[in-house]
Protein backbone atom coordinates (compact mmCIF):
# COMPACT_ATOMS: atom_id res chain seq x y z
CA UNK A 1 0.00 0.00 0.00
CA UNK A 2 1.11 3.09 -0.55
CA UNK A 3 0.38 6.10 1.96
CA UNK A 4 0.42 10.33 1.67
CA UNK A 5 0.31 12.05 4.74
CA UNK A 6 0.07 15.45 4.82
CA UNK A 7 2.13 16.11 1.71
CA UNK A 8 2.95 20.00 0.76
CA UNK A 9 4.60 21.43 -2.19
CA UNK A 10 5.41 25.19 -3.22
CA UNK A 11 6.47 27.08 -5.98
CA UNK A 12 7.44 30.22 -4.91
CA UNK A 13 4.00 31.51 -2.93
CA UNK A 14 2.04 29.39 -4.71
CA UNK A 15 1.08 26.26 -1.96
CA UNK A 16 0.35 23.87 -5.25
CA UNK A 17 0.05 21.06 -2.87
CA UNK A 18 -1.42 21.45 0.53
CA UNK A 19 -1.12 18.46 3.06
CA UNK A 20 -2.38 15.88 1.07
CA UNK A 21 -3.22 12.51 2.56
CA UNK A 22 -4.78 9.57 1.03
CA UNK A 23 -3.69 5.85 0.50
CA UNK A 24 -3.60 3.49 -2.58
CA UNK A 25 -4.07 0.20 -1.92
CA UNK A 26 -3.32 -3.29 -3.52
CA UNK A 27 -6.71 -4.79 -5.73
CA UNK A 28 -7.80 -1.10 -5.87
CA UNK A 29 -8.05 1.29 -8.82
CA UNK A 30 -7.98 4.94 -7.35
CA UNK A 31 -9.25 7.57 -9.66
CA UNK A 32 -7.78 10.93 -9.05
CA UNK A 33 -9.72 13.16 -10.36
CA UNK A 34 -10.00 17.26 -10.12
CA UNK A 35 -9.45 20.45 -12.39
CA UNK A 36 -6.82 22.17 -14.27
CA UNK A 37 -4.01 23.15 -12.19
CA UNK A 38 -5.27 20.89 -8.90
CA UNK A 39 -2.38 19.39 -7.72
CA UNK A 40 -2.40 15.79 -9.11
CA UNK A 41 0.80 15.98 -11.70
CA UNK A 42 2.50 17.43 -8.72
CA UNK A 43 1.05 14.97 -6.07
CA UNK A 44 2.23 12.05 -8.61
CA UNK A 45 5.35 13.50 -9.38
CA UNK A 46 6.43 13.69 -5.87
CA UNK A 47 5.10 9.94 -5.66
CA UNK A 48 7.76 9.15 -8.21
CA UNK A 49 10.57 11.77 -6.31
CA UNK A 50 10.77 13.53 -9.86
CA UNK A 51 9.79 16.27 -7.30
CA UNK A 52 10.63 17.03 -3.90
CA UNK A 53 8.34 17.23 -1.07
CA UNK A 54 8.13 20.70 1.20
CA UNK A 55 6.79 18.88 3.84
CA UNK A 56 5.08 15.48 4.83
CA UNK A 57 5.79 11.59 3.88
CA UNK A 58 5.19 9.42 1.56
CA UNK A 59 4.96 5.86 2.74
CA UNK A 60 5.30 2.35 0.55
CA UNK A 61 4.27 -0.39 2.57
CA UNK A 62 4.65 1.31 6.21
CA UNK A 63 8.09 3.07 5.55
CA UNK A 64 9.15 5.89 4.00
CA UNK A 65 9.38 5.11 0.42
CA UNK A 66 12.87 4.95 -1.28
CA UNK A 67 14.81 5.04 -4.63
CA UNK A 68 15.12 1.70 -5.02
CA UNK A 69 11.17 1.29 -4.32
CA UNK A 70 10.97 3.58 -6.70
CA UNK A 71 12.23 1.48 -9.16
CA UNK A 72 10.09 -0.76 -9.39
CA UNK A 73 6.89 2.08 -9.99
CA UNK A 74 5.57 1.77 -13.34
CA UNK A 75 5.32 5.75 -14.13
CA UNK A 76 3.13 7.29 -16.64
CA UNK A 77 4.09 11.38 -16.92
CA UNK A 78 2.18 13.55 -18.18
CA UNK A 79 5.08 15.18 -20.62
CA UNK A 80 5.41 11.48 -21.96
CA UNK A 81 8.61 11.54 -23.31
CA UNK A 82 9.69 8.80 -24.84
CA UNK A 83 12.46 9.30 -28.18
CA UNK A 84 10.40 10.45 -31.26
CA UNK A 85 12.59 8.99 -33.47
CA UNK A 86 13.34 5.47 -32.15
CA UNK A 87 10.87 2.70 -33.26
CA UNK A 88 8.43 1.69 -30.92
CA UNK A 89 9.85 -1.55 -30.27
CA UNK A 90 13.86 -0.98 -29.47
CA UNK A 91 13.01 1.68 -27.58
CA UNK A 92 11.11 -0.42 -25.20
CA UNK A 93 12.90 -3.31 -24.90
CA UNK A 94 15.36 -0.63 -24.02
CA UNK A 95 13.46 0.84 -21.06
CA UNK A 96 12.90 -3.08 -19.71
CA UNK A 97 16.30 -3.77 -19.75
CA UNK A 98 16.92 -0.31 -17.48
CA UNK A 99 14.64 -1.93 -15.35
CA UNK A 100 16.65 -5.19 -15.24
CA UNK A 101 15.05 -7.52 -17.74
CA UNK A 102 17.81 -9.56 -19.93
CA UNK A 103 17.17 -8.71 -23.70
CA UNK A 104 15.26 -11.71 -24.61
CA UNK A 105 12.87 -11.63 -21.48
CA UNK A 106 12.68 -7.39 -22.30
CA UNK A 107 11.92 -8.56 -25.68
CA UNK A 108 9.61 -10.79 -25.54
CA UNK A 109 7.58 -8.89 -22.52
CA UNK A 110 7.88 -6.20 -24.46
CA UNK A 111 6.53 -7.96 -28.25
CA UNK A 112 3.66 -9.32 -25.57
CA UNK A 113 2.21 -5.93 -24.25
CA UNK A 114 2.36 -4.44 -28.04
CA UNK A 115 0.16 -7.44 -28.48
CA UNK A 116 -2.27 -7.13 -25.79
CA UNK A 117 -2.23 -3.36 -26.48
CA UNK A 118 -2.91 -3.74 -30.47
CA UNK A 119 0.61 -2.40 -31.41
CA UNK A 120 2.07 -5.87 -32.71
CA UNK A 121 2.25 -4.58 -36.46
CA UNK A 122 3.64 -1.27 -34.75
CA UNK A 123 6.45 -2.28 -33.44
CA UNK A 124 8.92 -1.77 -36.10
CA UNK A 125 7.84 2.08 -36.72
CA UNK A 126 9.03 5.40 -35.69
CA UNK A 127 6.98 6.18 -32.56
CA UNK A 128 6.69 10.18 -34.32
CA UNK A 129 4.80 8.14 -37.39
CA UNK A 130 2.36 6.85 -35.52
CA UNK A 131 -1.07 8.40 -34.44
CA UNK A 132 -1.00 10.45 -30.73
CA UNK A 133 -3.58 7.61 -29.92
CA UNK A 134 -1.11 4.63 -30.61
CA UNK A 135 1.93 6.85 -29.01
CA UNK A 136 -0.40 7.05 -26.48
CA UNK A 137 -0.39 3.27 -25.70
CA UNK A 138 3.02 2.64 -25.86
CA UNK A 139 3.70 5.63 -23.47
CA UNK A 140 1.18 2.80 -21.59
CA UNK A 141 3.38 0.16 -22.67
CA UNK A 142 6.69 1.82 -21.53
CA UNK A 143 4.79 2.16 -17.60
CA UNK A 144 3.87 -1.47 -17.79
CA UNK A 145 7.26 -2.68 -18.43
CA UNK A 146 8.97 -5.03 -15.89
CA UNK A 147 6.77 -6.02 -13.47
CA UNK A 148 5.50 -2.76 -11.67
CA UNK A 149 4.62 -3.02 -7.73
CA UNK A 150 2.82 -0.25 -8.15
CA UNK A 151 1.22 1.86 -10.86
CA UNK A 152 1.07 5.63 -11.01
CA UNK A 153 -0.60 7.23 -14.42
CA UNK A 154 -0.85 10.50 -15.21
CA UNK A 155 -4.19 10.87 -17.47
CA UNK A 156 -3.18 7.31 -19.44
CA UNK A 157 -7.11 7.56 -21.19
CA UNK A 158 -6.44 10.79 -22.90
CA UNK A 159 -6.14 10.58 -26.31
CA UNK A 160 -7.46 6.95 -26.71
CA UNK A 161 -10.56 5.66 -29.17
CA UNK A 162 -13.36 3.81 -27.35
CA UNK A 163 -11.78 0.24 -28.06
CA UNK A 164 -8.22 1.32 -26.48
CA UNK A 165 -9.98 2.61 -23.55
CA UNK A 166 -11.71 -0.76 -22.77
CA UNK A 167 -8.41 -2.91 -23.49
CA UNK A 168 -7.08 -0.59 -21.20
CA UNK A 169 -9.28 -0.77 -18.35
CA UNK A 170 -9.30 -4.36 -18.86
CA UNK A 171 -5.36 -4.36 -18.14
CA UNK A 172 -5.32 -2.30 -15.21
CA UNK A 173 -8.15 -4.07 -13.46
CA UNK A 174 -5.90 -7.13 -14.05
CA UNK A 175 -2.67 -5.42 -11.94
CA UNK A 176 -5.06 -4.42 -9.48
CA UNK A 177 -6.67 -7.78 -9.04
CA UNK A 178 -2.98 -9.14 -8.85
CA UNK A 179 -2.42 -7.02 -5.80
CA UNK A 180 -1.03 -4.03 -7.75
CA UNK A 181 -2.21 -0.82 -6.57
CA UNK A 182 -2.73 1.48 -9.58
CA UNK A 183 -3.60 5.41 -8.91
CA UNK A 184 -4.76 7.00 -12.18
CA UNK A 185 -6.00 10.77 -12.52
CA UNK A 186 -8.49 11.46 -15.56
CA UNK A 187 -10.82 14.25 -16.25
CA UNK A 188 -13.14 11.62 -17.69
CA UNK A 189 -15.37 11.25 -15.20
CA UNK A 190 -18.05 8.31 -16.92
CA UNK A 191 -15.09 6.69 -16.83
CA UNK A 192 -13.78 6.94 -13.17
CA UNK A 193 -17.72 6.07 -12.27
CA UNK A 194 -16.76 2.95 -14.44
CA UNK A 195 -13.66 1.96 -13.43
CA UNK A 196 -12.65 2.64 -10.07
CA UNK A 197 -12.98 1.59 -7.12
CA UNK A 198 -11.80 4.87 -4.67
CA UNK A 199 -11.56 8.12 -5.40
CA UNK A 200 -9.91 10.86 -4.56
CA UNK A 201 -10.53 14.58 -5.32
CA UNK A 202 -8.57 17.43 -5.38
CA UNK A 203 -9.34 21.14 -5.16
CA UNK A 204 -6.79 24.29 -5.54
CA UNK A 205 -4.06 22.04 -3.56
CA UNK A 206 -6.38 20.34 -1.48
CA UNK A 207 -7.92 16.57 -1.19
CA UNK A 208 -11.69 17.94 -0.99
CA UNK A 209 -12.74 14.25 -1.18
CA UNK A 210 -11.76 10.50 -0.56
CA UNK A 211 -13.34 7.15 -0.23
CA UNK A 212 -14.77 4.15 -1.66
CA UNK A 213 -16.75 5.32 -4.70
CA UNK A 214 -19.83 4.20 -3.07
CA UNK A 215 -19.00 5.64 0.19
CA UNK A 216 -18.83 9.06 -1.81
CA UNK A 217 -22.34 8.00 -3.79
CA UNK A 218 -24.23 7.36 -0.53
CA UNK A 219 -21.82 10.10 1.92
CA UNK A 220 -24.98 12.18 1.42
CA UNK A 221 -28.73 12.83 2.40
CA UNK A 222 -30.82 10.07 0.69
CA UNK A 223 -33.20 11.53 -2.32
CA UNK A 224 -36.33 9.65 -4.15
CA UNK A 225 -37.68 10.44 -6.86
CA UNK A 226 -41.86 10.02 -6.74
CA UNK A 227 -43.99 10.10 -9.26
CA UNK A 228 -47.60 9.82 -8.59
CA UNK A 229 -49.42 12.01 -11.47
CA UNK A 230 -49.74 14.95 -9.55
CA UNK A 231 -47.44 17.65 -7.52
CA UNK A 232 -46.62 15.66 -4.53
CA UNK A 233 -46.53 18.63 -1.94
CA UNK A 234 -47.78 16.98 0.57
CA UNK A 235 -45.01 15.21 1.26
CA UNK A 236 -43.45 18.27 2.85
CA UNK A 237 -44.99 17.39 6.53
CA UNK A 238 -43.89 13.52 6.20
CA UNK A 239 -41.68 13.20 9.19
CA UNK A 240 -37.80 12.48 8.21
CA UNK A 241 -38.44 14.96 5.15
CA UNK A 242 -35.77 17.64 4.66
CA UNK A 243 -36.49 18.62 1.06
CA UNK A 244 -38.95 18.66 -1.49
CA UNK A 245 -38.96 19.66 -5.33
CA UNK A 246 -42.32 19.42 -6.70
CA UNK A 247 -42.40 18.03 -9.82
CA UNK A 248 -46.00 18.07 -12.14
CA UNK A 249 -46.15 14.38 -11.66
CA UNK A 250 -44.40 14.23 -7.99
CA UNK A 251 -41.55 15.10 -6.20
CA UNK A 252 -38.15 14.73 -5.89
CA UNK A 253 -37.68 14.31 -1.95
CA UNK A 254 -34.60 14.66 0.32
CA UNK A 255 -34.97 12.69 3.80
CA UNK A 256 -32.35 12.93 6.52
CA UNK A 257 -29.65 11.20 6.98
CA UNK A 258 -30.77 8.36 9.13
CA UNK A 259 -34.37 8.61 7.95
CA UNK A 260 -36.37 5.41 6.53
CA UNK A 261 -38.17 5.70 3.52
CA UNK A 262 -40.91 3.53 4.39
CA UNK A 263 -43.16 6.65 6.25
CA UNK A 264 -42.91 8.73 2.92
CA UNK A 265 -43.98 5.64 0.91
CA UNK A 266 -47.02 4.92 2.98
CA UNK A 267 -47.84 8.69 3.04
CA UNK A 268 -47.52 8.65 -0.73
CA UNK A 269 -49.81 5.51 -0.86
CA UNK A 270 -52.33 7.24 1.30
CA UNK A 271 -52.52 9.95 -1.75
CA UNK A 272 -53.59 8.01 -3.99
CA UNK A 273 -51.45 5.50 -6.89
CA UNK A 274 -47.70 5.24 -7.13
CA UNK A 275 -46.32 5.13 -10.06
CA UNK A 276 -42.74 4.85 -9.24
CA UNK A 277 -40.82 5.62 -6.03
CA UNK A 278 -36.57 5.25 -6.95
CA UNK A 279 -33.87 6.49 -4.88
CA UNK A 280 -31.98 8.68 -6.86
CA UNK A 281 -28.06 8.07 -6.24
CA UNK A 282 -25.50 10.86 -7.14
CA UNK A 283 -23.36 10.23 -9.94
CA UNK A 284 -19.39 10.79 -9.41
CA UNK A 285 -20.06 13.72 -12.04
CA UNK A 286 -22.41 15.41 -9.85
CA UNK A 287 -20.18 14.73 -6.33
CA UNK A 288 -16.91 16.41 -8.51
CA UNK A 289 -19.43 19.25 -9.06
CA UNK A 290 -20.56 19.51 -5.36
CA UNK A 291 -17.23 19.07 -4.11
CA UNK A 292 -15.21 21.34 -6.47
CA UNK A 293 -17.57 24.05 -6.82
CA UNK A 294 -16.15 27.03 -6.23
N1 LIG B 1 7.26 23.40 -12.26
C1 LIG B 1 6.35 24.26 -11.79
N2 LIG B 1 6.68 25.53 -11.50
C2 LIG B 1 5.78 26.40 -11.00
N3 LIG B 1 4.48 26.09 -10.76
C3 LIG B 1 4.09 24.82 -11.04
C4 LIG B 1 5.00 23.85 -11.57
N4 LIG B 1 4.33 22.68 -11.73
C5 LIG B 1 3.06 22.93 -11.34
N5 LIG B 1 2.91 24.20 -10.92
C6 LIG B 1 1.68 24.81 -10.39
O1 LIG B 1 1.16 23.93 -9.41
C7 LIG B 1 -0.25 23.89 -9.46
C8 LIG B 1 -0.72 22.46 -9.63
O2 LIG B 1 -0.40 22.03 -10.95
P1 LIG B 1 -0.56 20.50 -11.41
O3 LIG B 1 0.06 20.38 -12.75
O4 LIG B 1 -0.07 19.61 -10.34
O5 LIG B 1 -2.15 20.37 -11.51
P2 LIG B 1 -3.02 19.22 -12.16
O6 LIG B 1 -4.10 18.89 -11.18
O7 LIG B 1 -2.18 18.09 -12.61
O8 LIG B 1 -3.66 19.97 -13.40
P3 LIG B 1 -4.09 19.42 -14.89
O9 LIG B 1 -5.36 18.64 -14.70
O10 LIG B 1 -4.32 20.71 -15.62
O11 LIG B 1 -2.97 18.62 -15.43
C9 LIG B 1 -0.66 24.85 -10.59
O12 LIG B 1 -0.96 26.10 -10.00
C10 LIG B 1 0.59 24.92 -11.43
O13 LIG B 1 0.66 26.14 -12.11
Amino acid sequence: MLELDELVRDFGSNRAVDQVSFRVSGNRLTGFVGGNGAGKTTTMRMIMGVLAANGGEIRWHGVPVSAADRRDFGYMPEERGLYPKQTVLSQLVYLARLRGQSTADARQHTLALLERLGLADKSAARLESLSLGNQQRVQIAAALLGSPKLLILDEPFSGLDPHAVDTMAELLREYADAGVPVLFSSHQLDLVERLCDDLVIMTAGRVVAKGTADELRHRDRPRYHLITGSPAGWARTVPGVTDVEELPDGARIELAAEAEPGPLLAEALRHGPVHAFTPLVPSIADIYREMTAA
